[in-house]
Protein backbone atom coordinates (compact mmCIF):
# COMPACT_ATOMS: atom_id res chain seq x y z
CA UNK A 1 0.00 0.00 0.00
CA UNK A 2 2.45 2.34 1.11
CA UNK A 3 4.28 2.29 -2.36
CA UNK A 4 1.06 2.84 -4.57
CA UNK A 5 0.81 6.75 -3.17
CA UNK A 6 3.46 8.79 -4.57
CA UNK A 7 2.39 11.54 -2.22
CA UNK A 8 0.19 13.27 0.54
CA UNK A 9 -1.57 16.21 -0.93
CA UNK A 10 -3.93 17.12 2.02
CA UNK A 11 -3.17 16.00 5.45
CA UNK A 12 -5.54 14.57 7.93
CA UNK A 13 -5.11 17.75 9.77
CA UNK A 14 -5.53 19.79 6.95
CA UNK A 15 -8.68 18.21 6.09
CA UNK A 16 -9.94 18.56 9.81
CA UNK A 17 -9.11 22.31 10.32
CA UNK A 18 -10.62 23.27 6.57
CA UNK A 19 -14.10 21.03 7.46
CA UNK A 20 -14.35 22.99 10.45
CA UNK A 21 -14.01 26.50 8.52
CA UNK A 22 -16.47 24.99 6.34
CA UNK A 23 -18.94 23.89 9.09
CA UNK A 24 -18.57 26.97 10.46
CA UNK A 25 -19.73 29.59 6.96
CA UNK A 26 -22.64 26.66 6.51
CA UNK A 27 -23.89 27.30 10.40
CA UNK A 28 -23.52 30.93 10.38
CA UNK A 29 -25.24 30.64 6.57
CA UNK A 30 -28.27 28.61 7.32
CA UNK A 31 -29.04 30.07 11.19
CA UNK A 32 -32.75 29.30 11.70
CA UNK A 33 -32.95 27.56 8.38
CA UNK A 34 -34.20 23.55 8.51
CA UNK A 35 -31.19 21.94 6.50
CA UNK A 36 -31.21 18.51 4.50
CA UNK A 37 -27.12 17.66 3.96
CA UNK A 38 -27.40 15.09 0.53
CA UNK A 39 -23.95 12.76 0.51
CA UNK A 40 -22.90 11.97 -2.89
CA UNK A 41 -22.22 8.06 -2.34
CA UNK A 42 -20.03 6.39 -2.08
CA UNK A 43 -17.15 9.06 -2.55
CA UNK A 44 -18.80 11.40 -0.35
CA UNK A 45 -19.38 9.36 2.64
CA UNK A 46 -16.06 10.65 4.63
CA UNK A 47 -17.04 14.06 4.25
CA UNK A 48 -20.08 13.82 4.85
CA UNK A 49 -19.84 11.90 8.52
CA UNK A 50 -16.89 14.93 9.53
CA UNK A 51 -18.82 17.74 8.28
CA UNK A 52 -22.16 16.94 9.89
CA UNK A 53 -19.99 16.35 13.37
CA UNK A 54 -18.35 19.76 13.00
CA UNK A 55 -22.04 21.92 12.38
CA UNK A 56 -24.21 22.89 15.21
CA UNK A 57 -26.58 23.65 13.19
CA UNK A 58 -29.30 20.35 13.24
CA UNK A 59 -29.41 19.09 9.88
CA UNK A 60 -30.96 16.02 8.54
CA UNK A 61 -29.05 13.93 6.07
CA UNK A 62 -30.20 12.01 3.54
CA UNK A 63 -28.20 9.98 0.03
CA UNK A 64 -27.65 9.41 -3.55
CA UNK A 65 -25.97 6.78 -5.20
CA UNK A 66 -24.35 7.95 -8.80
CA UNK A 67 -22.07 7.04 -10.60
CA UNK A 68 -19.81 8.10 -13.85
CA UNK A 69 -16.47 7.15 -13.00
CA UNK A 70 -16.50 3.15 -13.04
CA UNK A 71 -13.51 1.37 -12.22
CA UNK A 72 -11.06 3.64 -14.66
CA UNK A 73 -9.70 6.76 -14.03
CA UNK A 74 -11.59 9.25 -16.48
CA UNK A 75 -15.43 10.55 -16.30
CA UNK A 76 -17.72 8.48 -18.62
CA UNK A 77 -20.08 11.90 -18.50
CA UNK A 78 -22.89 9.26 -18.49
CA UNK A 79 -24.27 9.28 -14.87
CA UNK A 80 -26.61 6.61 -13.55
CA UNK A 81 -28.85 6.83 -10.74
CA UNK A 82 -27.89 3.73 -8.14
CA UNK A 83 -29.76 5.33 -5.40
CA UNK A 84 -32.43 7.96 -5.12
CA UNK A 85 -32.56 10.19 -1.99
CA UNK A 86 -35.49 8.54 0.24
CA UNK A 87 -36.98 12.34 1.15
CA UNK A 88 -38.96 14.65 -1.07
CA UNK A 89 -37.15 17.54 -1.26
CA UNK A 90 -39.80 20.60 -2.46
CA UNK A 91 -39.49 23.36 -0.27
CA UNK A 92 -36.09 22.46 1.63
CA UNK A 93 -32.85 23.95 1.82
CA UNK A 94 -30.74 21.42 -0.15
CA UNK A 95 -26.80 21.33 0.73
CA UNK A 96 -25.06 18.39 -1.84
CA UNK A 97 -21.75 17.32 0.24
CA UNK A 98 -19.40 16.55 -2.47
CA UNK A 99 -15.74 14.51 -2.13
CA UNK A 100 -14.44 16.23 -5.77
CA UNK A 101 -15.49 17.96 -8.37
CA UNK A 102 -12.94 16.65 -11.42
CA UNK A 103 -14.92 16.99 -14.49
CA UNK A 104 -18.00 18.69 -12.67
CA UNK A 105 -20.05 16.38 -15.19
CA UNK A 106 -21.52 14.62 -12.08
CA UNK A 107 -22.41 17.75 -10.05
CA UNK A 108 -24.00 19.60 -13.20
CA UNK A 109 -26.11 16.83 -13.84
CA UNK A 110 -27.11 16.24 -10.34
CA UNK A 111 -28.00 20.07 -9.86
CA UNK A 112 -30.00 20.05 -12.86
CA UNK A 113 -31.95 17.08 -11.53
CA UNK A 114 -32.41 18.37 -8.16
CA UNK A 115 -33.58 21.61 -8.99
CA UNK A 116 -36.51 20.20 -11.29
CA UNK A 117 -37.61 19.05 -7.63
CA UNK A 118 -38.41 21.98 -6.30
CA UNK A 119 -36.07 22.78 -3.19
CA UNK A 120 -36.08 26.45 -1.27
CA UNK A 121 -32.50 26.96 -2.45
CA UNK A 122 -29.63 24.21 -3.35
CA UNK A 123 -26.05 24.64 -2.65
CA UNK A 124 -23.01 22.66 -3.16
CA UNK A 125 -19.99 22.14 -0.81
CA UNK A 126 -17.41 20.00 -1.81
CA UNK A 127 -13.88 19.06 -0.20
CA UNK A 128 -11.85 19.06 -3.24
CA UNK A 129 -12.12 20.77 -6.44
CA UNK A 130 -9.75 20.49 -9.82
CA UNK A 131 -10.06 23.90 -11.40
CA UNK A 132 -7.74 22.99 -14.72
CA UNK A 133 -9.88 20.06 -15.23
CA UNK A 134 -13.63 21.79 -15.38
CA UNK A 135 -15.45 20.87 -18.44
CA UNK A 136 -18.41 22.73 -17.02
CA UNK A 137 -18.77 25.94 -15.39
CA UNK A 138 -20.27 25.11 -11.83
CA UNK A 139 -20.92 27.56 -9.01
CA UNK A 140 -19.87 26.26 -6.15
CA UNK A 141 -20.37 27.97 -2.78
CA UNK A 142 -18.05 25.98 -0.36
CA UNK A 143 -15.04 24.66 -1.39
CA UNK A 144 -12.11 22.80 0.72
CA UNK A 145 -9.58 22.77 -1.56
CA UNK A 146 -8.12 23.73 -5.47
CA UNK A 147 -6.24 21.18 -6.12
CA UNK A 148 -3.81 20.05 -9.38
CA UNK A 149 -5.65 17.76 -12.22
CA UNK A 150 -4.10 15.00 -10.93
CA UNK A 151 -6.05 11.47 -10.03
CA UNK A 152 -6.25 11.21 -6.32
CA UNK A 153 -7.63 8.78 -3.88
CA UNK A 154 -8.20 8.42 -0.10
CA UNK A 155 -10.60 10.38 2.44
CA UNK A 156 -13.66 8.37 0.16
CA UNK A 157 -12.10 8.61 -3.01
CA UNK A 158 -11.33 5.57 -4.61
CA UNK A 159 -8.90 3.89 -7.38
CA UNK A 160 -10.99 0.78 -8.36
CA UNK A 161 -12.67 0.82 -5.24
CA UNK A 162 -9.57 1.03 -3.45
CA UNK A 163 -8.15 3.32 -0.80
CA UNK A 164 -11.24 4.83 0.31
CA UNK A 165 -10.49 4.60 3.65
CA UNK A 166 -7.05 6.33 3.58
CA UNK A 167 -7.30 9.42 6.39
CA UNK A 168 -5.69 11.26 3.50
CA UNK A 169 -6.17 12.78 -0.02
CA UNK A 170 -2.76 11.41 -1.69
CA UNK A 171 -1.87 11.07 -5.20
CA UNK A 172 -1.44 7.37 -6.56
CA UNK A 173 2.06 6.41 -8.36
CA UNK A 174 1.68 5.89 -11.90
CA UNK A 175 2.17 2.36 -12.14
CA UNK A 176 -0.77 1.46 -10.44
CA UNK A 177 -2.69 2.72 -13.08
CA UNK A 178 -0.35 1.78 -15.98
CA UNK A 179 0.49 5.40 -16.36
O1 LIG B 1 -16.62 16.06 -11.59
P1 LIG B 1 -16.63 14.67 -12.12
O2 LIG B 1 -15.61 14.47 -13.21
O3 LIG B 1 -17.98 14.23 -12.55
O4 LIG B 1 -16.14 13.70 -10.94
C1 LIG B 1 -16.58 13.78 -9.61
C2 LIG B 1 -17.40 12.59 -9.20
O5 LIG B 1 -16.69 11.37 -9.44
C3 LIG B 1 -16.58 10.61 -8.24
O6 LIG B 1 -17.62 9.68 -8.12
P2 LIG B 1 -17.64 8.24 -8.85
O7 LIG B 1 -18.50 8.36 -10.05
O8 LIG B 1 -16.25 7.75 -9.02
O9 LIG B 1 -18.40 7.33 -7.79
P3 LIG B 1 -17.92 6.99 -6.28
O10 LIG B 1 -18.21 8.23 -5.46
O11 LIG B 1 -18.76 5.85 -5.87
O12 LIG B 1 -16.46 6.66 -6.32
C4 LIG B 1 -16.68 11.67 -7.15
O13 LIG B 1 -17.11 11.10 -5.93
C5 LIG B 1 -17.66 12.65 -7.70
O14 LIG B 1 -18.99 12.27 -7.43
O1 LIG C 1 -9.14 12.26 -8.85
C1 LIG C 1 -10.07 11.44 -8.59
N1 LIG C 1 -9.84 10.34 -7.80
C2 LIG C 1 -10.81 9.44 -7.50
N2 LIG C 1 -12.05 9.54 -7.94
C3 LIG C 1 -12.34 10.60 -8.72
N3 LIG C 1 -13.51 10.94 -9.28
C4 LIG C 1 -13.30 12.06 -9.96
N4 LIG C 1 -12.02 12.48 -9.85
C5 LIG C 1 -11.40 11.57 -9.06
MG1 LIG D 1 -15.06 6.77 -7.79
Amino acid sequence: MGTDLEQVLVSKEDIDAKLAELAALIDKDYDGKDLLIVGVLKGAVMVMADLARALSTPVTMDWMAVSSYGAGTKSSGVVRILKDLDTDIQGRHVLIVEDIIDSGLTLSWLLSNLSSRGPASLQVCTLLRKPEAAKVDIDVKYVGFDIPNEFVVGYGLDYAEKYRNLPFVGTLAPHVYGG
